[in-house]
């Protein structure tokens, strides 16, 4: 299954080139050979959150319909990172995923709000999980600080998910949390991780991407740079079943002792 992450830099509280330069990423990416086109987190305003009712993007009707018309043009999925939302009078940072017919398959609001980057003053956090059938595969996607809470991921994989998705604006100051975090999460749920960082900076952080995608056995198949790419990377989902066989964590787990 061939995973594009697009790693890019985001114009701070400007949707409308924002929306075009994310279009001609995601064209780009599927006339490279992608089947699944991975987004990073915020996209469309990045961190602009004083001016919310100005710039998300309503009932994220914008995005909803471009990743329509782009996975229905090049029969290609969509884990569109996220956006910010204005959805019944309240803001979110929200996921929005498509399959290759077109159709939506998943809205998740980031559950975990980020208080140092004051997501809390601003944003209201979703309540439910995030899992998702792609070509007949379970996925899951969470968001950014999503990636801090081991039981998050946890209750997705136990759910059926072979591929974790998390798109962030993750700083440079912190990039070795990330790496690691990443990799343990891999790791532990014997599952391929795809992570999407951006670059660039906003008013109050820079962003050195590091983008990664790591198979279930804790390999990193690829870790991007410090600009602007895309990168397509192969992913064989039976390598889960044979790392989960060589060591059978899930079967292996006392459930009863973790109350
Ligand atoms: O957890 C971190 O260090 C970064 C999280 C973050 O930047 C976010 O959730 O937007």
């Amino acid at each position: 299954m061939k995973v594009a992450c697009v790693q890019l830099d985001i114009d701070f509280g400007n949707p409308q080139a924002n929306f075009s330069k994310v279009e001609k990423k995601i064209r780009e990416a599927a006339l490279l050979g992608a089947k699944i086109v991975v987004l990073p987190e915020m996209w469309n305003t990045a961190y602009d959150l004083t001016r919310l009712n100005e710039i998300a993007d309503v009932e994220g009707e914008q995005t909803k319909s471009l990743f329509k018309k782009l996975s229905k043009e090049y029969q290609i999925s969509i884990v569109g990172g996220s956006v910010s939302t204005k959805k019944s009078g309240e803001f979110y940072n929200t996921m929005y995923v498509t399959n290759e017919a077109g159709e939506i398959v998943a809205e998740y609001d980031k559950a975990h709000l980020f208080k140092l980057m004051d997501e809390h003053h601003y944003l209201e956090a979703g309540n439910s999980k995030n899992l998702f059938d792609l070509a007949g595969i379970q996925m899951a996607g969470i968001i950014c600080y999503d990636l801090r809470f081991p039981e998050w991921i946890r209750v997705h994989t136990l759910n059926g998910a072979k591929i974790v998705f998390v798109p962030a604006q993750w700083p440079d100051k912190r990039i070795d949390h990330w790496k690691i975090l990443l990799q343990a999460r891999a790791i532990e749920n014997q599952c391929f991780i795809v992570a999407v960082n951006r670059v660039g900076s906003d008013p109050n952080n820079s962003f050195n991407g590091n983008s990664m995608i790591i198979a279930p056995w804790g390999e990193v198949l690829w870790v991007g740079g410090n600009e602007e790419m895309i990168q397509i990377v192969d992913v064989q989902i039976e390598q889960i079943e044979e790392v989960r066989t060589r060591i059978p964590v899930f079967s292996d787990r006392r459930e009863e002792l973790y109350k």
